[in-house]
């Protein structure tokens, strides 16, 4: 139930819509600290978060100096839940050249 409760992020609950985040984590979670926790919580919490934050951020960064992405045609949309969501199908991207 984890990320997945409409009373905290809406009817729209599986959209895929990082703008939830665009006033922060405590405005999208109606200020509910165990809303989201993709790096878990507590002793066990993920030793790696601050590194993976970084480096998805860079990485990010370094993609969008240089490409602009369109979803390809033949993406299919199908979350998979797992311990994380993944796409079962994959995202295929298209890249075009800056
Ligand atoms: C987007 C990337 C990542 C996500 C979403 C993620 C998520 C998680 C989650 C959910 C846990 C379990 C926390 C718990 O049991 O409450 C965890 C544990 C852990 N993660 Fe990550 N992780 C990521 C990347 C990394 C990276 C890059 C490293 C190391 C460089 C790392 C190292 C660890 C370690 C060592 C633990 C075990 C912590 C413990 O049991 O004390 N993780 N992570």
């Amino acid at each position: 139930m984890i990320h997945h409760d409409p009373k905290i992020w809406g009817e729209d609950v599986h959209a895929f819509k990082p703008e939830r985040f665009l006033d922060g984590i405590a405005k999208a979670t109606n200020n509910n600290p165990t809303a989201f926790m993709p790096f878990g919580m507590g002793h066990h919490i993920c030793a790696g978060s601050n590194f993976a934050i970084n480096e998805a951020k860079i990485t990010i960064a370094m993609i969008l100096q240089r490409y602009s992405l369109t979803l390809s045609p033949g993406y299919v949309h199908a979350p998979h839940p797992g311990l994380t969501l993944r796409p079962a199908y994959g995202i295929q991207i298209i890249l075009n050249a800056l």
